[in-house]
């Protein structure tokens, strides 16, 4: 059995699919083809009010119980979504254009694991008892309410449930918006979590662009929003979550740096690079894209990253032995062709790739430029496509305040076989998700998250329940009250 592209309507709301087709028509466009496999509807007011009156009705039945009630179906859900991991991995395929090679490993799985973490951390949530002589006081770890989580099209099932998992966890609800250009799978978490016993309303999904986003993040009953996106986007919904004085987790873009030394095992750096730049072709928001390379070994290491690169499968993501596919969306490849175009106007080498490749589909060849300098628009701005910028370096000192010199500060990695340095750089490097002799692991205990524009919070890991929940303190008197008059 594999699921059906076409879902039975647009959203899922208050524990069933909900449709109005007063709203805008979406086309879902299947990047490998270009051809259309759904139509949906983005959600209208009515749609949204039935969102946040059945969240607001689902949270205050579900806080009631207690955490390991709560956890139990949240562990009763990555089961089942371990269960169907292989038909979630098709349609996370036809929805982004991920390889089905990826997507069977990443997607469902770590929404999953996700799932099982929080489910299993929601029994341990508990405040603290502080004594001031007789009078004590007693903390109460509390969710916040109704909150929005706004996906974006990377990763359509892992972001719903790194939001939803700590979110519920917590005790609260959580409509969820997916990206309008990979609405699929969102809907079917919500399905699975109804089926794992969810109350109805307590997770529900709605489509929509950011007309959608901006109604539910500027709504009054809603207490916190959980954005993954871009970092215009972030600069949009967190005024308006300030406006409402909002919680907010903020997960945007990147221009993250990979330094590799020269003393680094070469093999283990070339593959570093690759799964920092081309995995997702490319459109991973902590990609290490600027990738710095001691200048000794910098022909070494190209030459050894054109060999492994010609080795990529590129074709149709649903055969398991393709590893490489299309962009998302025609409009993103223009963006990314547009960037490669300024790459090769600005002077930097074109190692390999560089075009489209003809067909129907969205599909970029995995491009690698080189003698990137740092003022290189290619070198300053997040691309999100398949494209490396090798830059040279000398020392380390160099190095580091180089690739602090951004305005971002998501991710970071370094390669050597020094311990010791690799300790040491990345204790100064700027970025919230960080790697030694590795690159882009992201498992649940890891908190994920970025500094300066690259976003606010975390997610993932105990750091997340913070993010999702508040603190009430009750100072509790044993004696009589001394009041001055
Ligand atoms: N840090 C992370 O964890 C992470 C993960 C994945 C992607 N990203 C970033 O996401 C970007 C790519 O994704 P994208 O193109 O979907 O991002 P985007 O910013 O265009 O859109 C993200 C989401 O925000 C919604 N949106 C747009 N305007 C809105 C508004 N005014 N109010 C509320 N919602 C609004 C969109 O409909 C979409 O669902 C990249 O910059 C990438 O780095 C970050
Ligand atoms: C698990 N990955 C591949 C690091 C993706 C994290 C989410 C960012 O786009």
């Amino acid at each position: 059995m594999t699921y059906d592209t076409q879902p039975n309507a647009s959203h899922f709301v208050d524990g069933a699919y909900l449709e109005d087709a007063a709203g805008d028509p979406i086309d879902v466009v299947y990047p490998a083809t270009g051809a259309v496999i759904a139509r949906i509807h983005a959600a209208t007011p009515a749609v949204i009010a039935k969102a946040v009156e059945s969240g607001l009705r689902a949270q205050a039945e579900w806080a009631a119980l207690s955490g390991r009630e709560r956890g139990r179906v949240l562990t009763r859900a990555a089961r089942i979504m371990r269960d169907r991991n292989r038909d979630l991995s098709v349609l996370e395929t036809r929805d982004t254009g991920k390889p089905l090679s990826e997507t069977l490993y990443v997607d469902a799985t770590s929404a999953a694991d996700a799932l099982e973490y929080f489910g299993g951390l929601a029994g341990s949530l508990t405040g603290e008892h502080v004594q001031l002589g007789q009078d004590w006081v007693y903390t109460i770890r509390e969710p916040l309410g109704l909150c929005v989580g706004i996906g974006a099209w990377n990763y359509p099932t892992q972001i719903s449930c790194w939001k939803g998992a700590p979110a519920l966890a917590c005790g609260n609800a959580m409509i969820f918006k997916p990206s309008e250009e990979t609405p699929l799978c969102a809907l079917k978490v919500a399905e699975i979590l109804v089926e794992a016993g969810a109350p109805a309303g307590l997770y529900n999904v709605v489509q929509g662009a950011g007309a959608v986003g901006a109604a539910l993040v500027g709504h009054p009953d809603v207490a916190k929003v959980s954005l993954t996106g871009s970092v215009p986007t972030g600069r949009k919904v967190y005024a308006a979550a300030a406006d409402g004085m909002k919680h907010v987790t903020m997960e945007l873009g990147g221009k993250s740096p990979l330094l590799i030394f020269d003393d680094a095992d070469p093999d283990d750096a070339v593959g570093g690079a690759i799964l920092g730049n081309f995995y997702s072709s490319g459109q991973v928001c902590s990609n290490g894209t600027r990738v710095f390379v001691q200048r000794g070994i910098k022909e070494a290491f190209l030459a050894r990253l054109a060999e492994r690169l010609a080795q990529a499968k590129i074709g149709d993501p649903l055969d398991e032995s393709v590893n490489f596919g299309p962009m998302v969306s025609a409009r993103q490849r223009e963006i990314v062709l547009g960037y490669i175009e300024k790459g090769k106007a600005e002077g930097a080498r074109l190692v390999c790739g560089g075009s489209v490749i003809d067909g129907d589909g969205f599909y970029i060849q995995p491009t690698v430029f080189a003698d990137v300098t740092d003022d290189m628009v290619i070198a300053r701005e997040e691309i999100f496509g398949p494209v490396m910028a090798v830059l040279d370096f000398d020392d380390e000192a160099e190095a580091i305040a180089r690739a602090n010199n951004t305005p971002f500060g998501l991710s970071a990695g370094v390669f050597t076989r020094d311990l010791a340095r690799g300790h040491r750089v990345i204790g100064q490097l700027r970025a919230g998700s960080c790697f030694i002799n590795s690159y882009n692991d992201a498992p649940v205990e890891a908190p994920f998250g970025g500094v300066k524009m690259s976003g606010v919070g975390r997610e993932n890991s105990k750091a997340a329940i913070h993010h999702y929940s508040q603190l009430k303190s009750v100072y509790v008197r044993m004696g009589r009250v001394e009041a001055p008059f």
